[in-house]
C-alpha cells in the first residue's frame, strides 16, 4: 500500500522579531518612492513605536499570526501572493517564516509555485521588485542602472531574459518572479542581506503569442529581437553592470539553451558570473548522483566507474549536467574520453549519435561514435540498447518515464537510479509515487521539484530534490566572500562535492541522496567554505585577508557574514 504523507510543518517559534515593518510603513508613506523600501532593511527595534502597537503585541506572536494567515489561503498562488506582500510589508517576518518553515515555504516562493507566478505575473503584479531593462533602453542602460538605490550594497543579481522559464518556455517579462524567487533563497538559504540582492528581467521581446495578445501583459509588445541585436544589448548590459555595481556577482537564469551556453562562454572569464541552469543544475545533480551511485553499488556490487548514465533531454540543462557528471567518473580514475563513453544522450529524435546527421553544437560532445545503425527513436529501445544504471530526465516531457520504461530500468538494476529533473512538478518525467510503485520501492529517486514522502510497505521513502537551490546560495555566498574575479569550474565542482559530502548519518540511514532542506544554511556554509578555498587555489580570490585564515577561522568568519532575520 502506498500513502502520500502531507508535509506537516511545525508551528512553534520562540524567537523574537523586530517590528520594523511599522517604521518601514511610516517611512514609505513619507517618500512614496517604490524602491525606497530596499534601504530599510537594517533596523533596530524602533523605540518610537510605543503607542503605535497594540498593548499585547509580541513579536513572536506576530510571526505566528503571519503563519496562521498563510495557512488560511487555499491555492498555492494565493499563498505566493500573500508571502510576496508579507515580504514587502515586513521583510524580517517573511524571512523568519522562511527560516523556521523552509520545507513548507520553499515550494511556495520557489519551484513549483513560482512557475504559476511567472505564468500569471502580469495579472498578479502589484509593485516593482527589481530592475526591468528592455531592448529599447539600449544606449542608456547605464543611466537606468542608476535608478537602483544603494548600488554599493549590491552583491548578487539573478538575471533572466525570460526566454526559457523553468520548463514553461518563453514567458518574456513574466519571467521576473524566477529572479525574485532565487534571490529569496539566497537570503533564506545563505544569509545574503536582502538589500544586497538585485532581481533583473531583461525584456528582449517575447514570442509568446498569448502574452502578446494579453492586454495586461507587462512587457514590450514585440517579438524577440535578432541574435545580433541581443548580443549588442548583452555587451552593453554587462559592461554597465560592472561599472555601476563593481562588487556584483551575476547569476544567469533561464536563458534559452543556445544563449545560455553562448553568454556563459562569452562572459565567464570576464566577469564574476555563472549560469545556474548549466552549472548550478550540473553541480546539484553530480552531488546527488555521487550518493545515488553509492546506494546502487551497495545493491548491485557494480564498481562506481561502471555506471552507465542515460540522459533524456539534451538542452542546456541536460548537456550541462552531463558535462558535470564527467567529474564523477574522473574521480573514479577514468580519463575524460573514458568518462564520456559512460554517458548517452536522448533528444526528441532519439539516441544522439554522429551518423544521425547534423547536430546542434552543444550536443556534439556527447554524440556517440560507436553506434552507426538506424535511428533508435523510442526511449524504451534506447534503454534496451544502452542498459543504463541511471536514467536522468531534463526534457520537460511529462510522463516520459512511463510504466514500461521504469519497469525495464528495475529489471536491469536491483536499485535503478531515476531522476526526473524537469521543473515545475507537473512536467516531471515521472511522479515519485509511480516510480516507487513500479519498482516496488527500489528506486533511487531525485526530482527537480518537490514530492511528498511516501509510505511504501510500512517504510517512509523520501524523494530527493535535485534542484540547483542546494548549490547556488552557497556558491554565490562563497564567490561573493572570496571576491572572486570569476567563477571557475573548480569552484562549481567544489560546491558539488561539498554538498555530496554533507549528508548526516541520519539522512544516509533514510536513504537520502540530498540533505534535508531545513539544513540549507549549514550546507551553504560548507559549500561557501569549499568555494572560497577553490577560488584561492585557482588564483581568482581577490580577498587577500582570507588567505591566512585557518579552516576553523574561515568557517566561523563565513557564518559571521550571514544575515539573520
Ligand atoms: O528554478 C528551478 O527550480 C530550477 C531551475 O533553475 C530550472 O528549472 O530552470
Ligand atoms: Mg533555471
Amino acid at each position: 500500500m502506498t500513502v502520500i504523507v502531507p508535509n506537516v510543518a511545525g508551528t512553534h517559534t520562540s524567537s523574537r522579531l523586530i517590528p520594523y515593518w511599522f517604521k518601514h510603513y511610516v517611512l514609505r508613506q513619507k517618500d512614496g518612492n517604490p524602491n525606497e523600501h530596499t534601504k530599510h532593511y537594517n533596523f533596530n527595534t524602533p523605540r518610537d513605536m510605543k503607542g503605535l502597537l497594540p498593548p499585547a503585541y509580541d513579536e513572536a506572536t506576530h510571526y505566528q499570526r503571519a503563519l496562521e494567515q498563510l495557512r488560511t489561503k487555499v491555492s498555492p498562488l494565493e499563498k505566493y501572493i500573500f508571502l510576496s506582500q508579507l515580504k514587502d510589508a515586513n521583510v524580517r517576518v517573511f524571512y523568519r517564516l522562511c527560516a523556521e518553515h523552509l520545507a513548507e515555504i520553499t515550494p511556495l516562493i520557489y519551484t513549483p509555485t513560482v512557475g504559476d507566478a511567472c505564468l500569471n505575473y502580469s495579472h498578479i503584479y502589484s509593485r516593482p521588485e527589481g530592475l526591468y531593462i528592455s531592448i529599447q533602453d539600449m544606449g542608456k542602460i547605464g543611466e537606468i542602472l542608476q535608478h537602483w538605490p544603494h548600488a554599493e550594497e549590491a552583491r548578487i543579481a539573478v538575471v533572466t531574459d525570460g526566454s526559457r522559464i523553468l520548463g514553461l518556455g518563453d514567458l518574456g517579462v513574466n519571467g521576473m518572479p524566477i529572479s525574485i524567487g532565487k534571490l529569496s533563497l539566497y537570503v533564506a538559504g545563505a544569509g545574503i542581506r536582502p538589500s544586497s540582492t538585485l532581481p533583473i528581467c531583461l525584456d528582449l521581446g517575447t514570442n509568446n503569442e498569448k502574452f502578446l495578445d494579453d492586454p495586461l501583459y507587462l512587457g514590450l509588445r514585440q517579438k524577440r529581437v535578432s541574435d545580433e541585436e541581443m548580443a549588442e544589448f548583452m555587451n552593453e548590459f554587462m559592461k554597465e553592470m560592472t561599472a555601476r555595481f563593481p562588487k556584483l556577482l551575476v547569476q544567469f537564469e533561464d536563458f534559452s539553451t543556445d544563449n545560455a551556453f553562448k553568454y556563459l562562454d562569452l562572459y565567464r572569464n570576464k566577469y564574476p558570473a555563472f549560469n545556474d541552469d548549466i552549472q548550478g543544475t550540473g553541480a546539484v545533480v553530480l552531488s546527488g548522483f555521487i550518493n545515488a551511485a553509492k546506494l546502487h553499488s551497495i545493491a548491485s556490487g557494480l564498481p562506481l566507474s561502471e555506471q552507465r548514465i542515460l540522459f533524456f533531454g539534451a538542452g542546456s540543462a541536460g548537456v550541462g549536467v552531463a558535462k558535470q557528471l564527467l567529474t564523477f567518473f574522473k574521480l573514479e580514475g577514468l580519463t575524460e574520453d573514458e568518462a564520456r563513453e559512460r554517458i548517452w544522450l536522448v533528444d526528441s529524435q532519439g539516441l544522439v549519435y554522429d551518423e544521425r546527421g547534423k547536430l546542434p553544437e552543444h550536443k556534439k560532445y556527447f554524440s556517440r561514435k560507436d553506434y552507426t545503425g538506424p535511428p533508435i527513436k523510442k526511449l524504451i529501445d534506447v534503454i534496451d540498447y544502452v542498459k543504463p544504471t541511471a536514467l536522468l530526465g531534463l526534457s520537460t516531457v511529462k510522463d516520459a518515464f512511463d510504466e514500461g520504461v521504469v519497469k525495464r530500468m528495475a529489471e536491469l538494476n536491483p536499485r535503478p537510479i531515476i531522476f526526473p529533473l524537469s521543473n515545475p512538478v507537473r512536467l516531471a518525467e515521472v511522479e515519485f509515487k509511480s516510480a516507487v510503485e513500479w519498482t516496488d520501492g527500489k528506486v533511487i529517486f531525485a526530482s527537480g521539484s518537490p514530492f511528498y514522502p511516501i509510505v511504501h510497505d510500512g517504510k517512509t521513502l523520501y524523494a530527493g530534490q535535485g534542484n540547483n537551490m542546494y548549490i547556488f546560495p552557497g556558491l554565490g555566498l562563497g564567490s561573493i566572500l572570496a571576491k572572486a574575479s570569476s567563477v571557475t569550474d573548480s569552484m562549481v565542482e567544489a560546491a558539488s562535492l561539498g554538498l555530496a559530502d554533507s549528508l548526516t548519518k541520519d539522512e544516509e540511514d533514510d536513504g537520502l541522496v540530498y540533505p534535508r532542506i531545513e539544513r540549507i544554511r549549514e550546507i551553504s556554509v560548507q559549500i561557501a567554505f569549499d568555494v572560497i578555498r577553490a577560488a584561492q587555489d585557482d588564483g581568482v580570490s581577490c580577498n587577500a585577508s582570507l588567505k591566512d585564515k585557518s579552516d576553523e577561522d574561515l568557517r566561523e568568519w563565513v557564518v559571521s557574514k550571514m544575515w539573520n532575520a
